[in-house]
């Protein structure tokens, strides 16, 4: 592995790192998870606010890092964490979009494979068009502890969108005809960087809101539910 540590964006040390990460869009919610859920946990990168916290879940060393939003920002946190901290496994813990009946507000989404509209794979100069999935393993383990915890999960494919305010308003809807269960913004990026790193990958989702009717979750709503998705994440990892 390259000495390439502290980063540009990372002022953590190899060592300050956990094996696993979890990684939310907000670095507030890493401070978050860290503050309810973890023992003795350390802060360890403080570069742009992006919030990094070492700690202890259970028995288990877990570092929860904030990874911002959008794919160029989540491609960078991670492709540092893959390739120069050493990190094995990467769970992100985010929030979606619903675009199914099957995903109601407050259900836990495990994203089985990220379809997207970026051009990041580009980078790979493929000889066609690659399918980002989430490591098997992972998502197993995600749907099996839901089920032992009595935390319901809806798992399949997901869309990694660049925008959030599209100006293209059929969009939605042909997504939706490939059923399509939801939609964020970073985990296509995760899982093309764990693929190209030969690491281990998840994106866990909370419906957050609906797109097409409007409805979104109370902030206090989004807290509770949002719970049972860190519980399922710090479970598996
Ligand atoms: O709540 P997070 O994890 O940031 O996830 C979602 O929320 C942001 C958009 O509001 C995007 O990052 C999207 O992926
Ligand atoms: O990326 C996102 C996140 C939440 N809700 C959306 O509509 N899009």
């Amino acid at each position: 592995m390259p000495n390439l540590t502290p980063t540009p964006h990372n002022a953590a040390l190899p060592e300050d790192i956990a094996k696993t990460v979890l990684m939310p869009g907000d670095p507030l919610r890493a401070k978050f998870i860290a503050e309810n859920f973890l023992s003795d946990a350390v802060c360890v990168n403080t570069v742009r606010n992006m919030l990094a916290f070492t700690g202890n879940y259970q028995d288990k060393r877990v570092t929860v890092m904030g990874g911002g939003m959008g794919m160029p920002s989540v491609g960078i946190y991670t492709y540092e964490l893959f390739n120069f901290y050493g990190v094995e496994k990467i769970i992100r813990v985010g929030s979606a979009g619903t675009l199914s009946e099957k995903a109601a507000l407050r259900s836990v989404v495990i994203g089985v494979g990220a379809c997207t509209d970026s051009n990041y794979a580009h980078q790979f100069q493929l000889p066609g068009t690659f399918a980002p999935i989430a490591d098997f393993d992972l998502a197993r383990a995600a749907a099996e502890t839901g089920e032992r915890l009595g935390i319901k999960t809806v798992a399949g494919n997901i869309l990694s969108s660049d925008v959030f305010y599209s100006d293209d308003s059929e969009s939605t809807r042909k997504w939706q005809k490939m059923g399509v269960l939801a939609v964020e913004m970073e985990a296509a990026a995760l899982y093309m960087n764990a693929a190209r790193a030969g690491k281990k990958a998840l994106c866990l989702l909370t419906i957050s809101d609906s797109p097409t009717s409007g409805e979104a979750l109370s902030a206090e709503e989004r807290q509770n539910s949002f719970t049972d998705m860190m519980k399922l994440a710090l479970e598996i990892a």
